[in-house]
């Protein structure tokens, strides 16, 4: 995958047809929010890169993969917001910077109350979720 700084990558882990939301604590207008993990990718950093360092800060797994999912978020200071798969390799999640997290089935996703920007992203995570991936 390409270097692309400018973007916030946000990883979307399944298990068991459960999704994995972290409840966000800042800035004071998303705190108490859900949103998939993840963060901005630094000058150098490819996606994968970016996805595997901010899952290790943010909830102390080792991850691997990257697969698009959904439609590229543009955000207001003019990065692009982009959902991906990834595949859990090591570790138990843990809400090291979040408030906390939870694991969220297709119904449960629905009733969540998730950041605005990744409600773009609920029909393609509810097919993932439904197809049990
Ligand atoms: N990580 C993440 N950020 C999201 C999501 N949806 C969404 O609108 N955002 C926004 C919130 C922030 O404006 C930006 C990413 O901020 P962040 O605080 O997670 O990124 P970071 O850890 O690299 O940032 P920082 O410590 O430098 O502030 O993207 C999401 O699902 N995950």
């Amino acid at each position: 995958m390409t270097d692309r700084p400018g973007e916030v990558v946000a990883a979307a882990l399944f298990r068991d047809g459960r999704l994995l939301l972290a409840q966000r604590t800042r800035p004071a207008e998303l705190a108490g929010l859900w949103e998939l993990p993840g963060g901005k990718v630094e000058p150098g950093e490819t996606v994968e890169d970016a996805l595997r360092r901010e899952l290790r800060e943010e909830i102390g797994v080792e991850v691997s993969g990257g697969e698009r999912i959904g439609a590229a978020v543009p955000l207001p200071d003019g990065r692009m917001l982009c959902a991906y798969r990834v595949q859990l390799v090591a570790g138990v999640p843990a809400p090291l910077e979040h408030s906390a997290l939870r694991w969220v089935d297709a119904a449960e996703l629905s009733t969540v109350p998730l950041v605005p920007n990744d409600r773009e992203w609920l029909p393609d995570l509810q097919e993932h979720l439904l197809r049990r991936q």
